[in-house]
């Protein structure tokens, strides 16, 4: 999860870095970033003697690299990114522009008339929001540069050549790498030293402040701090902030902030309290005039102690629909959310106050209304809504949570404290009832619809006619497939109950694909035949014994030739990360959550082959194999 609610901002959007360099896609990984990889086919050949400056032409380098991966994309593969990030490193010096070096010679060129000098290191970046329209790729460009200036100690001849025979120079504009051996021969850096090594990652996310939260109407003053400009405050901008004015950062609580506790993050003003925005990760010792000898404040750990404060209230305000009402009567005073829900004036307030405070609400004088986040993931309707699976999380996931001590005590899932029934009696109030079944749907078609684009596109699936996705439950994924790959014919095969019971869920008469839907066990009955068949968010939910059942009978109806996609969230190696799936599985389903390496143990097994592993970065990743072909 981006920490950062700018980069926060990136998550649910498809972001490519049209770049090769390794430095840049460290630094936006380091930073939560999630990212798609491209490589850019743009050749460096731009004429450097038609820019009349040096940062024009690496700002339209940048321009053309991103350009051209954003086309690429959108015509080859029919997958038009959200948004593409192109950047361009150059080292410029008396006037001459230097790129990363042809040979030793070349680098022995750049690095000696760097001797002993001051140079400029310039980094064009471009950030391209894509769409299309009809067939036509529509592209909205924002650019800029960043310099950085360094400067070289007299280098001997000695050294620049044991230096060139590192290897490390060639790779890298100037002939040199500042984060490695490179180093060694600077003197000083004047500016952004991640500018330096490729990407100048502070103005990137002011840009992307600048974008997605234009400046409020009203002023704001911002704490200058000494490292970082007035761009401190995207650290705590959330969509709630965007529109809202009437808060003020104390200029005197700057240095309590900075010297004390958390030194990011503006302090705001307690003097007046209509001003006042408190935010949750404002160091409650600084309101109450800590002294600035205070011990750092653990905000990580503070977090977490808080995190099940915010998920309830995030769970009671979905639950009471609040954020429906917003979107559709918003702007609302406390009272007369109160009155819609049926619940108390008071309780409401706070409640309210609380999803402010969390940036799922914005408040003016006018009352509350929905951030853009809350109408898209929040409301029942909502494009992307998680209102079904928030609503699991609160009625099933949360009394489980509650007895997370006696699970880990004894071993075992918990069903029975939470809810007075055996987890295989809850099954039966599942075929049962059908306001818990339509629950359990909801919920998945939520995360469903949410991450169908990321696994249908993780792989390049145009070569199979017919697919079957088993457990596919409301077709949400299976939609996507005919979008994106539309002669495809699809099959959802689930239950009979749950196909009884799609309707709910379909996309509207025009936007809906030529799902089919069939009833049937996929342990007990036969599958359907296709040349792919998927498995979406099933096998971590089984024992071993099921899921032999399951894979081997996928396996003897498979052609050689004919594939398995899995869509899970796949463990590194050590299995601790990411921390959803750890956590998830501390609800103790019989099932468990597996590495890459015991994916393709577990499918070699059944006899798959060629098992690839798409880490996608955002909430499922997905695993491609094939059924052996048999041998000649
Ligand atoms: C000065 C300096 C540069 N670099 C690297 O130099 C390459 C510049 O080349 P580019 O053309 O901008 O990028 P590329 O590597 O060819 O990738 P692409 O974006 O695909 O063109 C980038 O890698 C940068 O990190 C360092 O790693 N450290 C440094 O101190």
């Amino acid at each position: 999860m981006a920490l950062n609610p700018v980069l926060g901002k990136l998550v649910s959007k498809r972001v490519v870095l049209a770049s090769a360099s390794p430095r840049r896609q460290e630094i936006l990984t380091n930073v939560g970033l999630r990212f798609e990889v491209v490589p850019s086919w743009f050749k460096e050949t731009l004429e450097k003697s038609s820019f009349a400056a040096p940062y024009e032409y690496a700002v339209e380098t940048a321009k053309q690299k991103a350009l051209e991966v954003a086309n690429r994309m959108h015509v080859k593969h029919l997958r038009t990114p959200d948004i593409v990030i192109g950047a361009d490193t150059i080292v410029s010096v008396d006037e001459q522009i230097l790129e990363k070096p042809v040979d030793k010679q070349d680098a022995y060129r750049m690095l000696s008339r760097l001797s002993g000098k001051e140079h400029s290191v310039f980094t064009g970046v471009a950030i391209i929001h894509c769409s299309s329209k009809g067939n036509q790729l529509e592209t909205e460009i924002t650019d800029f540069y960043e310099e950085t200036k360094v400067k070289f100690s007299d280098l001997s001849e000695e050294l620049l050549w044991e230096y060139i025979h590192s290897g490390e120079p060639m790779d890298k504009a100037g002939g040199y790498g500042i984060q490695a051996l490179g180093g060694m021969l600077v003197e000083y850096v004047h500016g952004d030293f991640l500018n330096v090594v490729g990407f100048p990652l502070n103005h990137f996310c002011k840009k992307l402040a600048e974008l997605y939260y234009p400046p409020p109407k009203h002023t704001v003053q911002h704490i200058k701090h000494d490292s970082i400009p007035s761009v401190d405050t995207f650290e705590n901008l959330s969509d709630g902030e965007s529109e809202s004015s009437n808060f003020t950062e104390h200029k005197g609580a700057k240095k309590l902030n900075s010297s004390s506790m958390c030194p990011s993050r503006p302090v705001y003003n307690c003097e007046n309290s209509s001003s006042v925005r408190t935010d949750s990760m404002v160091p409650l010792g600084n309101q109450n005039g800590a002294s600035e000898s205070a011990a750092k404040l653990p905000s990580k750990i503070v977090d977490l102690m808080d995190g099940f404060k915010a998920s309830k209230a995030l769970f009671v305000a979905s639950k009471l629909k609040v954020f429906d009402y917003l979107k559709t009567k918003g702007p609302l005073k406390a009272v007369d959310v109160a009155n819609e829900v049926g619940t108390s004036v008071c309780g409401t307030e706070r409640l309210l106050d609380a999803c402010v405070a969390l940036g799922l609400l914005e408040k003016t004088s006018q009352g509350y209304s929905n951030t853009d986040s809350a109408n898209t993931y929040l409301t029942s309707d909502g494009e992307y809504s998680l209102h079904g699976y928030i609503i699991h999380s609160n009625d099933h996931l949360w009394p489980l949570f509650t007895n997370l001590e006696s699970a880990v005590r004894e071993g075992s899932r918990q069903n029975h404290r939470a809810f007075g029934r055996k987890a295989e009696d809850l099954f039966k109030d599942y075929y049962h009832s059908q306001e818990v079944k339509q629950r359990f749907m909801a919920a998945m078609h939520s995360i469903a619809h949410l991450t169908a684009r990321d696994v249908a596109t993780a792989f390049d699936l145009s070569q199979f006619k017919s697919t079957c996705d088993l457990g596919g439950c409301t077709g949400a994924l299976a939609h996507e497939l005919i979008q994106i790959y539309p002669n495809m014919k699809v099959t959802v095969f689930d239950l009979p109950e749950v196909i009884a019971n799609i309707s709910y869920f379909q996309p509207s008469e025009q936007c809906a694909a030529p799902v089919t839907f069939l009833s049937g066990d996929f342990f007990k009955d036969n599958l359907p035949e296709a040349d792919l068949y998927i498995l979406s968010r099933i096998l971590h939910d089984w024992p071993d014994e099921r899921i032999h059942v399951l894979l081997s009978k996928i396996s003897a109806v498979c052609k050689p030739g004919s594939a398995l996609l899995v869509a899970e969230i796949v463990l590194d190696e050590q299995k601790t990360h990411p921390a959803r799936a750890v956590l998830q599985s501390l609800s103790m389903t019989e099932g468990k959550q597996r590495s890459g390496s015991e994916y393709k143990q577990l499918l070699e097994k059944y006899g798959f082959t060629d098992v690839q592993i798409k880490i996608t970065g955002t909430l499922l990743d997905a695993v491609l194999c094939f059924k052996k072909n048999l041998s000649p």
